[in-house]
């Protein structure tokens, strides 16, 4: 079966608070998908749940088609990045490694090459507290990679890497999903994440505001439109079923081609004095999906 996350309909309640609601997307293989969401949007929770950390209210989160729980070793499946951290700082990596494999029933053999595949060769022996931001983060990779497993997810996995460390991650997921793997990561780092991920999933007070790969989202380029008027303009745009907003003189148009914006201004005698398609970074995607979501 291919390696896959098959999120349905998930929804977790805290009392009166509903910090994920009927959340449903997938992570496929050979892609990274990128969960991303202002703070407390119910990204943690997602996959806290998706690992079996946290019970659902309702609705499903499969790994590979089953439950984390009901997963035969699932550290052979699975491999996790979250947020909290190593637990004995008084650990070298290499006991910190070894320890994790014995409790996930793994072969001490895997340690020291992953030590070395993660960069960590020359700090083996050193304690774990004592090693920097970046240092953990690559601790914490090579911990998830311990069974291989052929899903990854990474909470907030760029907090606290310098560039050459996230160049790094971004080279090692990219060998993960050529390989045919899965990759989840969430984060509010979007600069970051534009460079790394194939699919977008944008969260925000726990729901689902878009899923679609990044290049479908970016490539729906909004044109800049400054005409003579600007009312008239708007209302045909939006007859024609684009998303239309305005700011100043400006109107900002989704969902046409410049052609169709054109022939549009043509046909209702409006004068264009400009007009620009602009290409989409995933700020602007997340930005605009944020907003929209919030009326
Ligand atoms: N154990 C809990 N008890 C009560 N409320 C909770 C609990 N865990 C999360 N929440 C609430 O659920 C919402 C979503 O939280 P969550 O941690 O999933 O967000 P997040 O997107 O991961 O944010 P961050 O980036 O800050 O970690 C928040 O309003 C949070 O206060």
């Amino acid at each position: 079966m291919p390696a896959m996350i098959e999120i349905r309909d998930l929804t977790k309640t805290y009392g009166r608070v509903a910090a994920v609601r009927d959340v449903t997307f997938t992570a496929e293989p050979g892609r990274v998908t990128g969960l991303l969401g202002l703070n407390g949007s119910g990204k943690s929770t997602t996959l806290r749940i998706l690992l079996g950390l946290t019970r659902p209210t309702s609705g499903t989160a499969l790994i590979n088609g089953k439950r984390y729980r009901e997963l035969d070793r699932p550290l052979r499946h699975v491999g996790a990045v979250l947020e909290q951290g190593l637990s004995h700082p008084g650990q070298s990596g290499y006991a910190h490694l070894v320890t994790q494999a014995l409790l996930g029933g793994i072969d001490r053999s895997r340690v020291g090459p992953l030590l070395e595949f993660v960069g960590l060769e020359d700090a083996a022996a050193k304690r774990t507290g004592d090693y920097s931001l970046g240092m953990r983060q690559r601790l914490a990779v090579a911990t998830a990679l311990l069974g291989e497993p052929n899903v990854l997810v990474l909470d907030e996995p760029a907090n606290g890497l310098d560039p050459p460390g996230m160049a790094w991650l971004r080279e090692l997921l990219r060998g993960h999903t050529d390989a045919g793997g899965t990759v989840l990561i969430s984060s509010h780092l979007l600069a970051e994440l534009e460079q790394v991920v194939d699919d977008v999933v944008i969260i925000g007070e726990g729901r689902i505001l878009a899923a679609a790969p990044l290049a479908e989202l970016a490539g729906t380029a909004r044109l800049r439109i400054r005409g003579g008027d600007p009312v008239r303009l708007a209302e045909a745009y939006e007859k024609a079923g684009a998303a239309v907003a305005a700011e100043d003189d400006r109107l900002y148009v989704g969902g046409l081609t410049p052609e169709q914006a054109g022939d549009i201004a043509l046909e209702i005698q409006v004068p264009v004095y400009e007009l620009v398609a602009e290409a989409q970074h995933l700020e602007d995607i997340f930005m605009n999906a944020n907003v929209a979501g919030a009326r």
